[in-house]
């Protein structure tokens, strides 16, 4: 059997597998596409002309040039006459060009280019604005780029993904997400191919087994782009990259795949048809009535269809779908990649985040402070450090016992935190490691389990012993210890002894400080071949404690307080010891002195039942001692009870919490590929603060879609109402709008104001509200009574009473002719021109209103919208010219309005808007706090 990748010489062993020097690619280009990649390892090489010791860098430069960058060629270029044809067939679009065909039936051509007109903007205003939020989308790759280990003039370096090669050597570990097709070279993986074969269970993979038969994608010593390692360390030759892995070829055959509709896009839709078929309804309802008021079919037909026209919310849908893209790139600028667009309205909503400690709530820079020795504490540094033997003991041992590599001349620590601070340990005692050096004395590691929560090596050491270096947390490494470490020599570690040290570690513990046990076994000569990890831990010999500060960060507690009064609760999820996640968690605000801690014992004891009760209660809790399986059971507790959940990872076995919280959170500096994949979120930084943030931006978003929806639902009430009156008068009332002006409010002078509204920025108070309650529609109760019932009745009274006002003011009273050839022709035109710009004055009202659902426009400043403000002067604009100019005026049937008809309206935007005004401060009165915006 082949030994297990542990067993391995050096992690990474730079072993020469065959001593060629690079050949330069341009004199004859590595035969990658047509080499196989399961002959003989020799031949593999030598056909990419690369060894073990991967390639230089100046070579493999050259090769980029040739092999160009390893990604995926885009194949959506060629799509967009469709996606713009899609525009035209979307059952509104086909509703509205059913009504322009009627209207042409009707013998009215007019209305008929003008409705096939409306089809054609909003064709082309929605595919312009998809395509931009699709771009939105794609661009968020750029802030997660993805990286790879390779060795590089046999040096480990990072790389950009996209700068492998073809005879690149990559260094692949758990966790990682495999950037090329590559042949193993040595070292043994667990691989997840399920991107390739749609298998979810992990598949083996090994240098030993050769593998000439069977698919390429079965052969045991392959791994290819896109799938992730889930266990093991490997090095691999590169044999393909870019389009050529299989990978590649899979999506040169397959077609992008659709974006998945999110619920508030559902939710949108649903209400665009809803309103579609009521604005029919009307329609149909309208054609008896008009004809019994007096009017010709055509002219009842008409209008019937100007009514279906003007309420179909046909632009609703892109529109929102750019909202939300504009949010999600706006978040990526903040450093949180989302990778669903419905992740933004999920964030929103979030009523509870369950973070990591280290690395979330605090920096992840770990510093020794103070070290436990038999003999008494020794902190870095002082005399006594460097005089102790046994220090220097502790200190090589925990140095020998990572895979960190320290900081050289140029180059920063690359690794685990802890570690790094461990290296730095041992360095400051005089015993500093050297990565070549460990690798090459290394017999044997035990890599960290999250379940043991420790690691151990078996190394060579100078004296031609053996020795088992242990590092981990206390509670997990004192009881493999049977002696402690002394100056003489070693001693039986007494049942005493045990009592004291935890109470020495749990007094460090008590002050936030992260804990590690160091012991060590040694064996004279050689340790036993094929030793278990349960027959090397054990009989260890106790070096001491070494204790690490590692502070929170200095913005969390800020992030932390405003999470709280958003009505979010934080529990702490940590692997660490429960007092000092305990006091960190203090640190940052999270939690009570009587909060409950418990550890990973404890939950395991807690039965379903009597978990659901614990997280329904009020505290906030520290699960200690945590097993990745908690998160997950803590997850779907939480789900059950209708909290939507948050929940950070960053490991492997993080994946399948990350999976099942609503919105799973994964570190991008610190966390795993496969973390990174499983989570819907990502932090560019690793913040908390920017969870909280996020969280922030969905509530933004969300909310700036439902000013948005406030606005264009409150011109319904305006445009409607006057035909009822024209019908219930009996046509006693002349109708003040024709159909054509309808249309130019809808499609001319609301768009750019409602565009605008959806980039309102955040209200003040927005976060002093409890979370929006999960499966509240976008569109409420209390949307469409501010829509329609208040802001909508008080327009349309405006409009109507301007129109008669402006009638009477000419000699109309109720039953005289305004008819073409009618005395009162012109009079009537100017007062419906009069009504139509009132109904304009009425939406610039409304705009001012819908920016706040509860707060005071004083509060956000009235000119804090620039392009608000913009779009209102442009509405004005076209107003005016579709007024006075002489060559429209026949087209829409308008007529240049006197100018105390003006004066007249003038106060409207002032009248509506402080009418909400009024409401609003009223509601703030008798409601206190936020609760429902804009109910
Ligand atoms: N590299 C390591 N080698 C050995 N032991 C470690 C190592 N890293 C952490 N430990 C021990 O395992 C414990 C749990 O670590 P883990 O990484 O699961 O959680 P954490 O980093 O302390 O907290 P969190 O889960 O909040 O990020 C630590 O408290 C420490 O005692």
């Amino acid at each position: 059997m082949s030994p297990p990748w542990w067993n391995s010489p050096s992690k990474y062993a730079a072993r020469p597998i065959e001593r060629r020097p690079p050949v330069d690619a341009t004199r004859g280009s590595v035969a990658e596409a047509d080499a196989d990649p399961r002959r003989p390892l020799e031949l593999v090489l030598r056909d990419l002309r690369t060894t073990g010791n991967g390639l230089g860098e100046r070579e493999a430069q050259r090769r980029l040039v040739v092999h160009g960058p390893n990604e995926l060629a885009r194949r959506g270029s060629r799509r967009w006459p469709r996606e713009l044809l899609d525009q035209f067939t979307h059952p509104l679009a086909l509703l509205l060009l059913v009504a322009a065909a009627l209207a042409w039936v009707a013998g009215t051509p007019v209305l008929t280019t003008a409705i096939v007109a409306v089809v054609v903007l909003n064709a082309a205003f929605a595919f312009a604005q998809e395509q931009q939020a699709e771009r939105a989308v794609e661009a968020l790759a750029a802030y997660l780029p993805s990286k790879a280990h390779v060795l590089r003039d046999g040096h480990r370096t990072e790389v950009d993904a996209t700068a492998l090669v073809p005879g690149d050597v990559v260094l692949i570990e758990e966790g990682d997400r495999i950037c090329a097709d590559a042949r193993l070279v040595h070292g043994e993986l667990e691989v997840d191919l399920s991107t390739l074969t749609g298998e979810s269970l992990p598949a083996a993979r090994s240098a030993d087994r050769l593998d000439t038969r069977g698919p390429l994608l079965d052969a045991h010593d392959l791994v290819f782009s896109g799938t992730t390692c889930t266990v093991g360390e490997a090095t691999g030759v590169v044999t393909a990259t870019g389009m050529r892995t299989e990978l590649g070829r899979i999506a040169a055959l397959s077609q992008r795949t659709a974006r998945a509709e999110s619920p508030l896009e559902r939710q949108v839709k649903r209400a665009a048809w809803l309103i579609a078929l009521v604005a029919a309804g009307a329609g149909l309802v309208f054609l008896p009535a008009g004809v019994l008021a007096g009017l010709s079919w055509s002219a009842a037909v008409t209008f019937a269809i100007g009514l279906i026209v003007a309420n179909v919310p046909e632009g609703l849908l892109p529109t929102i779908t750019l909202a939300l893209a504009v949010g999600v790139r706006d978040l990526a600028r903040r450093g949180a990649v989302v990778k669903r667009l419905s992740a933004i309205e999920t964030l929103g909503s979030t009523t509870v985040i369950c973070t990591d400690k280290t690395g979330t709530l605090t920096e992840n820079r770990m510093k020794v402070t103070t070290i436990w020795l038999p003999g008494g504490e020794v902190s870095p540094g002082v005399p006594e450090f460097h005089a102790s033997a046994v220090v220097r003991r502790l200190a090589a041992a925990a140095g020998a016992c990572t895979n960190a590599e320290p900081a050289t001349p140029g180059h920063q620590a690359t690794g685990d935190p802890t570690e790094v601070a461990l290296l730095e340990l041992a360095a400051l005692a005089g015993v500093a490691v050297e990565p070549t050096g460990r690798a090459r004395d290394r017999r044997t590691m035990f890599p960290f389990d999250p379940h043991l929560k420790r690691m151990s090596t078996l190394d060579r050491t100078a004296a031609g012993e053996e020795s088992l270096r242990t590092k981990g947390a206390p509670e997990t490494v004192l009881p493999l210890c049977t002696t402690l470490a002394g100056e003489p020599g070693p001693r039986p570690l007494t049942e005493q002894d045990r009592t004291r040290l935890r109470a020495v570690a749990d007094g460090y513990a008590a002050q936030g400080l992260r804990l590690l046990a160091i012991a060590e076994r040694r064996w004279e000569g050689s340790a036993p071949d094929g030793l278990t990890r349960a027959d090397a831990e054990r009989e260890l010999c106790l070096l001491g404690l070494v204790a690490m500060v590692d502070p929170p960060r200095p913005q969390v507690a800020g992030a932390v307080a405003r999470a709280h009064r958003a009505g979010i609760r934080i529990h702490v999820v940590s692997g660490d010891n429960g007092l000092t996640t305990a006091e960190i968690a203090r640190r940052c605000g999270i939690g009570s002195p009587t909060s409950p801690i418990i550890t990973g014992p404890e939950l395991d004891a807690l039965g379903e039942p009597e978990l659901d009760a614990l997280l329904a209660g009020p505290d906030e809790i520290v699960f200690a001692r945590s097993s990745p399986e908690a998160k997950l059971r803590i997850a779907d507790a939480l789900r059950a009870q209708r909290d939507v959940v948050a929940m950070t990872g960053d490991g492997v076995n993080d994946a399948p919490a990350l999976h099942r919280a609503d919105i799973g959170v994964a570190m991008g500096l610190s966390g795993t590929d496969v973390a990174r994949e499983a989570s819907t979120m990502v932090l560019t930084d690793d913040d908390f603060g920017t969870i909280v943030a996020a969280v922030e931006a969905g509530r933004r978003v969300y909310d700036n879609v439902r000013k948005f929806i406030l606005y264009i639902f409150t011109h319904a009430v305006p445009e409607v109402v006057p035909f009822l009156v024209f019908a219930l008068s009996g046509g006693a009332i002349p109708m003040p709008l024709t159909v054509l002006q309808i249309l130019a409010v809808d499609l001319g002078t609301d768009i750019l104001p409602a565009l605008a509204l959806g980039r309102e920025r955040a209200e003040p108070g927005l976060m002093d509200r409890p979370p929006r309650p999960r499966g509240r529609g976008v569109i409420d109760g209390a949307l469409l009574a501010r829509a329609w019932g208040f802001l909508g009745v008080i327009s349309a009274v405006l409009v109507l009473g301007a129109f008669l006002v402006a009638l009477a003011a000419a000699g109309w009273h109720l039953g005289v002719r305004t008819g073409p050839g009618s005395p009162l022709r012109h009079a009537y035109q100017q007062a419906g021109t009069t009504a139509w710009l009132g109904l304009v004055c009425c939406q610039i009202g409304t705009a001012f209103a819908a920016r706040t659902g509860h707060a005071s426009l004083r509060e956000i400043g009235p000119f804090s919208n620039p392009a608000l403000l913009g779009g209102i002067a442009f509405e004005i604009a076209f107003a005016l010219a579709l007024a006075y100019t002489p060559f429209l005026q026949p087209v829409f049937g308008t007529a240049a309005p006197e100018p105390w008809q003006l004066a007249l309206i003038a106060p409207f935007p002032v009248v509506v808007w402080g009418a909400d005004e009024l409401r609003r401060a009223w509601r703030r009165h008798t409601s206190g706090p936020a609760s429902h915006p804009h109910g």
